[in-house]
């Protein structure tokens, strides 16, 4: 049986629309049921306080890897409901490389958060997501957050007790963030975000340790500047977020006692900026309609007036209550004052048809790789002015993350795979590709086989890049170039 049909792309139009709940009709799981005389036919188990962890880590850590590592795990015996933040295409993008082959057993729900950063814009939704979700499922036994890997994750973890409805139903277990081993310290150079993530984590996953080895070495390094911005953190190297014992990362009941509490409102105040102008640009370019126009697009600014100020100028309506006199400090308030990096914007593009393969890799290579074209002396000469990495540019264009679903033309002169793939009513792949970059490094490899195109399905391709100083019409011209 085909699944294309279960997997909607969010399209433009759904942009306003409420957090969607993609249900996917599991089956009972009858070892997990409770016995009949623990519960009545209308009486679902109890689970509550249901336990949170936030997936947390900078992009393309392995938080996803990481939520389907813990979903095919064959021993954790949870229900388990995963919440994506992403923005606008990106989620669509995202729900769909969490679920590549994962299958609906273990998958309770995958809840799609969009229209913003879970942290600032869409914190109230999170809220009314999860009172829906556990209105529908009380047999719930986990729920994993993963954070869009620009968030901030302070500002989502103030939801659990500062609500009090939620907090009777919910309990926050603990903050999990993933560090890129490989790119941690060119992030902590480049960004604000990564040191947030790493400051607040209850649990550092320093993932991608094979990439470091590969290049030689470094993760003294990498641990040291770890060390240095949080101390007390309890850390485990892994690869592909293959976390030995997930004992350690989830039921850790982190925030059982009030010190954690007390420590993560500590690290909140230190992460509030003291008189900055910051601003957050989410700009996505729908690339299908040859539309410059900004679809998503905002910036806050924060002036020096401190708090009375910024709580008069920002549109943030709780909908959760905490009532607060107007001159005492209020988490929820100072938390949306919190920095992003500036000059980040995140770009969709998205084209009807289908991609030539060779031609897509060559550019993305091209993009990746910006230098690669320039003449040997000046590439050696690039090599010899400094053996340390350089600090980047203010106006540099960086890209952090690209990550996309691509349909591809078919490739009768390839591998065995592409044969056998190959439509000959088309000519065309039937398979989707996943396309995933993390800084310099990428690559694009067949979905699997539930995720693969409907013989009528329009075929199109969703290519998402974040970055900063990122140039939009070359991006959208290089991936056209691609077709
Ligand atoms: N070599 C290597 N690659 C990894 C490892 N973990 C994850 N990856 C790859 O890194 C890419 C990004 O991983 P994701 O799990 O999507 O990262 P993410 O944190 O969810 O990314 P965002 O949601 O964009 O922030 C994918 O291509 C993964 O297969 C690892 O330990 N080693």
């Amino acid at each position: 049986m085909d699944h294309e049909n279960d997997i909607p792309f969010m399209d433009d139009s759904e942009d306003d629309e409420p957090p969607m709940l993609v249900d996917l009709n599991p089956p009972p799981t009858p070892e997990l049921d409770p016995p009949p005389d623990e519960a009545s036919e209308n009486e679902l188990p109890v689970c509550f306080p249901c336990p949170v962890t936030i997936l947390s880590g900078f992009l393309g850590s392995g938080k996803t890897t990481l939520i389907q590592y813990i979903l095919k795990s064959p021993d954790h015996g949870k229900r388990i409901a995963v919440i994506e933040n992403e923005y606008g295409e990106g989620l669509a993008v995202e729900s769909m490389i969490a679920r590549d082959g994962v299958g609906n057993n273990n998958l309770q729900d995958l809840i799609e958060l969009p229209n913003g950063c879970i942290c600032c814009t869409v914190k109230d939704s999170l809220v009314s997501t999860l009172e829906s979700l556990l209105d529908k499922r009380q047999d719930l036994d986990y729920i994993l957050i993963e954070a869009s890997g620009m968030a901030n994750p302070g500002p989502i973890a103030s939801v659990f007790w500062l609500d009090e409805e939620l907090e009777s139903r919910l309990q926050l277990d603990g903050i999990v963030t993933l560090v890129d081993a490989n790119k941690i310290l060119e992030q902590l150079e480049t960004t604000e975000e990564a040191a947030q993530q790493i400051a607040y984590a209850d649990r550092l996953l320093i993932n991608k340790v094979d990439l470091l080895q590969s290049k030689g070495g470094g993760l003294d390094k990498v641990l040291a500047a770890l060390k240095q911005l949080h101390p007390t953190a309890p850390t485990q190297q892994t690869n592909y977020s293959k976390v030995p014992n997930l004992d350690w990362i989830l039921n850790t009941n982190c925030f059982g006692g009030t010190d954690r509490l007390a420590e993560l409102n500590t690290i909140w105040q230190d992460s509030i900026p003291q008189a900055s102008t910051h601003h957050h640009d989410h700009h996505m370019v729908d690339g299908d309609h040859g539309n410059e126009e900004s679809r998503e697009n905002h910036s806050h600014a924060q002036n020096d007036s401190g708090h009375d100020q910024q709580s008069e100028n920002h549109e943030h309506t709780h909908t959760h209550s905490h009532d607060h006199n107007s001159s005492d400090p209020c988490v929820v308030c100072e938390a949306v004052q919190h920095r992003h990096t500036a000059g980040v914007s995140t770009i969709a593009l998205h084209q009807h048809g289908s991609v030539d393969l060779s031609r897509l890799n060559k550019w993305l290579a091209h993009v990746l790789w910006p230098n690669q074209d320039a003449e040997d002396t000046v590439l050696t000469a690039m090599l010899h002015s400094s053996s340390a990495p350089k600090p980047k540019q203010d106006n540099e264009t960086v890209i952090f993350r690209c990550k996309g679903i691509v349909s591809v033309k078919g490739n009768l002169d390839g591998d065995e795979d592409d044969k056998v793939h190959y439509d000959t009513s088309t000519g065309l792949d039937k398979r989707r590709f996943i396309v995933q970059a993390v800084h310099d490094l990428w690559e694009v490899h067949p979905a699997s086989a539930e995720l693969k195109w409907g013989d009528q399905e329009e075929r199109d391709c969703k290519l998402i890049v974040i970055g900063k100083n990122l140039n939009e019409p070359d991006l959208r011209r290089g991936f056209r170039s691609c077709f």
